[in-house]
């Protein structure tokens, strides 16, 4: 199976970093001194940056830095012009002396910015960084302040690990503000069953995201289909390796709701042709304009979509599991590529976290129910068995029909551990274990009309990050997060679990990590305090880098057991009660208000 190139499927170029050499503006001696030991340290984020980091579309960081070393205003202007018409979304300024605060820092409101304060002594960088964050403070442009922990040489090029792990989670999470700026979110239908997050909060997607909200009714996906708006060709090919590759699962259902094999023949043939429809609304397809349809052919220029299937769709036509599940993982009938962010059930505000999710780690998100709390005294009572390992304190059962992508299988592996890679690190091996350990099951009785949903079970030992979104009257969005781990339970175990609640969709058995107090007090606590009925997981403890993207789009973090070392914020944060820093996240975002417009 060949790797898709990278590709930028939306409208508008990749967002790059600006990198801005501040200097101390006095001639004579001063600046002169300067000049080559700040251009190096630019020179040297620009370079570790770039060979650390890449776009989810697989698209190299580039990083733009300023023609000059920014003594004074007319440099800091030039490069602003300069990095406007670089398209930088991202900046980053360094110095390791002193430089006129006011003079020299990025006034852009919209870009995310860090000051890189050399710790050197020789000249005072630090002097510089504190005195340009309190102008930023005092102005209202937070700012991201990185300082090492050790003193350094001047001219010492060395980026230390701590700065490193700074600039990076500064980076990546900046540059994932500036990539979602200017798409849209394409809602397929509308409300899901009375599903409040499914309601499109416009403003949350103008204002805290600078997003569009883009609709398209569900009749859409039946015209495409009955006028032939789609690429023929690849439909043939998708459906003959949707053959070869999807295995059918058991049909759970009574007689009277069994479909006949030539419905579900039929069935087979929809929910593919659902998935190319699904994919062209969202980034548009230069196939369909050699048919006749040129806007069609355009799309909808969304980074992240949701279907809502239930009940309108699923009571009469096959449901989207099948679409919503291929779109995204990381690969389908072309390839290995990059993952689509669909929300089953159009969940806008779960839709997003797995944008947020899905740009921060560049791979595939679990769309997923938060369905069962089972304590281990449950466990013991339905299945005689204690639980363990991991799993001793109880588990949460994460299940829904639709868009886990088979990422989650978990067959992808680093270091032989279980993962969820950047497209660019699957192998062909990986993709067709995953595929070897799904079924597709035919759609039990919620589904009147039929189709078919992916059953798995995520393999064990996954370090994980389950995270939502939630919209509260009078506060806002408020973002809410739990690391843990995936684990596996025994087969018996399991299937006594499973068959419980719907053993034809994918399971994963998901286990906080507990801190002792409030919400992750126990397991039960963390499923007590979660804010809906949906979470997206993604790969990895990512807590930290969820903060730190959350801060800069000022949506407060409720909930969340990332140690206090990970806590990257603006540095006015601190100014809002350095000893409660929970309270100081809502304070701050408040305070400050979203990024592209009014609350
Ligand atoms: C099939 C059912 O309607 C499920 O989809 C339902 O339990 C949900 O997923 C609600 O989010
Ligand atoms: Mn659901």
């Amino acid at each position: 199976m060949k790797h898709v190139e990278a590709v930028n499927r939306l409208n508008g170029s990749m967002p790059k970093i600006g990198i801005r050499p501040a200097v101390d503006g006095r001639r004579g001696g001063i600046r002169e001194s300067l000049e080559e030991v700040t251009m190096n340290m630019a020179q040297a984020v620009a370079e570790f940056l770039s060979s650390h980091l890449r776009h989810s579309n697989g698209l190299p960081v580039e990083c733009v830095v300023a023609d000059t070393c920014i003594g004074g205003v007319a440099e800091a202007a030039r490069t602003a012009e300069k990095f406007a018409r670089a398209g930088v979304g991202v900046s980053i300024t360094v110095t390791p002396s002193w430089c006129y605060p006011t003079e020299t820092i990025d006034t852009d409101p919209t870009i995310p910015k860090a000051i890189w304060g050399f710790n050197g002594t020789e000249r005072p960088g630090a002097v510089y960084l504190a005195a340009a964050l309190a102008a930023h403070n005092q102005k209202g442009l937070p700012a991201f302040s990185i300082y090492g922990k050790d003193v350094q040489d001047i001219g010492d090029t060395t980026i230390t690990p701590d700065v490193q792990q700074k600039l990076l989670q500064f980076a990546k999470a900046g540059l994932a503000v500036a990539t979602m700026r200017g798409k849209s979110y394409l809602s397929m239908g509308s409300v899901s069953m009375g599903i409040a997050g499914c309601i499109a909060d416009e403003s949350f997607f103008q204002s805290y995201l600078g997003m569009r909200n883009e609709y398209v009714d569900m009749t859409e996906f039946v015209r495409r289909m009955e006028l032939g708006i789609y690429d023929k060709e690849e439909y043939e090919r998708a459906l003959v390796w949707t053959k070869e590759n999807c295995k059918e699962g058991g049909d759970v259902n009574p007689p009277e709701l069994t479909r006949t094999r030539e419905q579900k023949d039929q069935d087979w043939e929809t929910v593919v042709k659902m998935t190319l429809i699904a994919r062209d609304l969202m980034i548009g397809n230069p196939q369909l304009d050699g048919i006749g349809y040129g806007e069609e052919a355009l799309g909808h220029n969304a980074i992240a979509a949701g279907f809502q299937g239930q009940r309108a769709w699923t009571d009469f036509f096959p449901n989207g599991d099948f679409m919503e599940a291929i779109l995204s993982s990381s690969f389908d009938w072309n390839g290995i590529r990059e993952p689509y962010v669909i929300a089953t059930e159009n969940d806008t505000l779960n839709g997003i976290t797995m944008l947020f999710g899905h740009l921060l780690t560049n791979a595939a998100q679990i769309f997923a129910d938060v369905r069962t709390y089972w304590s281990p005294e449950a466990v013991k009572r339905v299945t005689g068995k204690e639980l363990e390992g991991r799993a001793k304190d109880g588990v949460i059962h994460l299940i829904n029909s639709g868009p886990a992508a088979l990422d989650g299988t978990g067959t992808q592996s680093v270091e032989g551990q279980p993962a969820m890679k950047p497209y660019w690190d699957i192998t062909a091996e990986e993709v067709k274990q995953s595929l070897e350990v799904t079924q597709w099951c035919p759609a039990v009785d919620f589904f009147r009309g039929g189709g078919f949903s992916t059953d798995f079970t995520t393999r064990g030992g996954m370090p994980v990050t389950m995270a939502r979104i939630n919209l509260i009257a009078g506060l806002g969005h408020v973002l809410q997060l739990a690391e843990g781990y995936t684990v596996e339970l025994p087969d018996d175990v399991h299937d006594k679990l499973d068959q419980r609640s719907n053993p034809t969709w994918p399971t994963t058995w998901f286990v906080p990590n507990l801190t002792g107090t409030g919400a992750f007090k126990d397991v039960y606590s963390v499923m007590y305090n979660w804010g809906s009925n949906h979470g997206s997981v993604s790969y990895g403890h990512i807590g930290g880098d969820l903060i730190t993207l959350a801060s800069m789009l000022r949506i407060p973090v409720s909930m969340h057991n990332v140690a206090e070392e990970r806590l990257f914020q603006p540095s006015a944060w601190s100014a809002f009660g350095a000893s409660d820093r929970t309270g100081a996240d809502f304070r701050a975002c408040d305070n400050f208000g979203p990024l592209y417009g009014k609350k």
